[in-house]
């Protein structure tokens, strides 16, 4: 029988249920999510759904996946907290963009990042035969945060998630639900139609959004439990274009706030943290760099000096100068 499986027509010869068609394509039922037309097939009716002529079939498979606990041990008292569980670095960082998965794993290695994001649909996650991701980046050893990269509708935003925890067990997730092409500006009523949707379904949900502080109210109040307002358009590297909207969202926010999309330098990772955020989230500034391993070790560095500078708290700005040296006793 023929059918399309993760977008390639197959002929299947000998398969009756999704069972025996995982069987015939070399795949561990326990580690992996089907989706047929369009539904998730749970892992338990495997064996009794039928093959129909025509079928299509979308299949994630994930070796040794699910997100694992952090190093605790590491972190120290300024960690931040996110869906309960707490991280000592406040750089989460994205796993596309690199040469090869070596270059990503050596890169995450020296960011120091406790989370990594990983796009569903663009890295591979479905073919044992092709390098995978989780043969390089170590499941146990980073918290994996899915996320809805390429997805413009709510719908293909919450199926996607639904999909990464069926095969994972994901269930801390980044929503991203974008606008159009050329600026993959968040579509916000979407963005908000699929939060709700998520959140009913039980997922803890790391929104990426626009910076304005209204609607960043509103998904926290739905009840994300953290909020990540743009700086700039992903992948641009223009940095934090507004700075003020960024820190009203943070004023107002109960949750953490984490500047996601648009870092190109480590100033701009420092300015993020100088604002009072709980973290950045980037991905192009490390892998777009030169050198993406010595960028990685600069953003490590830039999160730290920005979240010191912000506790230690900057010395007011005046409009005339004020001598270093005192001024007392000089004759
Ligand atoms: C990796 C990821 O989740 C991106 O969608 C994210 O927004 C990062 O953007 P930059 O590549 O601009 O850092």
């Amino acid at each position: 029988m023929l059918l399309t499986i993760n977008g390639e027509d197959r002929t299947i010869e000998n398969a009756a249920t999704v069972a025996d068609l995982l069987g015939e394509l070399g795949i561990a039922a326990t580690k992996v999510a089907v989706e047929r037309n369009l539904e998730i097939v749970p892992k338990t009716a495997y064996g009794e759904t039928a093959l129909v002529d025509g079928d299509k079939f979308e299949i994630v498979h994930f070796i040794g996946g699910g997100s694992q606990e952090a190093d605790l041990a590491a972190a120290d008292d300024d960690g931040f907290v996110v869906a309960g569980k707490k991280f000592s670095s406040r750089l989460l960082v994205g796993t596309g963009k690199y040469k090869d998965f070596e270059e990503t794993k050596i890169a995450i290695e020296a960011s120091g990042a406790e989370i990594v994001t990983v796009a569903v649909r663009r890295v591979n996650l479905t073919d044992p035969n092709q390098p995978m991701l989780v043969d390089y980046v170590d499941p146990s050893k980073y918290t994996y945060l899915p996320n809805t990269a390429g997805c413009f509708t709510a719908d293909d935003a919450v199926r996607t998630l639904r999909l990464a925890r069926e095969a994972g067990g994901w269930n801390l997730v980044k929503l991203e639900v974008l606008g159009d092409q050329a600026t993959l500006y968040p579509n916000m009523p979407e963005t908000l139609k699929a939060a709700e949707a998520l959140i009913k379904d039980g997922f803890d949900v790391m929104v990426y959004c626009s910076d304005d502080p209204i609607q960043a109210k509103m998904l926290e109040d739905m009840g994300c439990c953290a909020i990540m307002p743009l700086g700039s358009l992903i992948g641009s590297g223009m940095g934090i274009l507004n700075p003020v909207n960024i820190a009203l969202i943070k004023e107002n926010a109960n949750v953490p706030v984490l500047v996601d999309a648009g870092v190109g330098t480590a100033s701009d990772a420092a300015v993020a943290m100088e604002l009072g955020c709980d973290g950045v989230l980037m991905n192009t500034a490390i892998a777009g760099a030169k050198d993406p391993i010595r960028m990685a070790c600069a953003m490590k560095h830039a999160i730290i000096a920005g979240r010191e500078s912000f506790l230690a708290g900057r010395m007011p700005k005046k409009k005339y100068a004020d001598p270093s040296s005192p001024l007392a006793g000089i004759i």
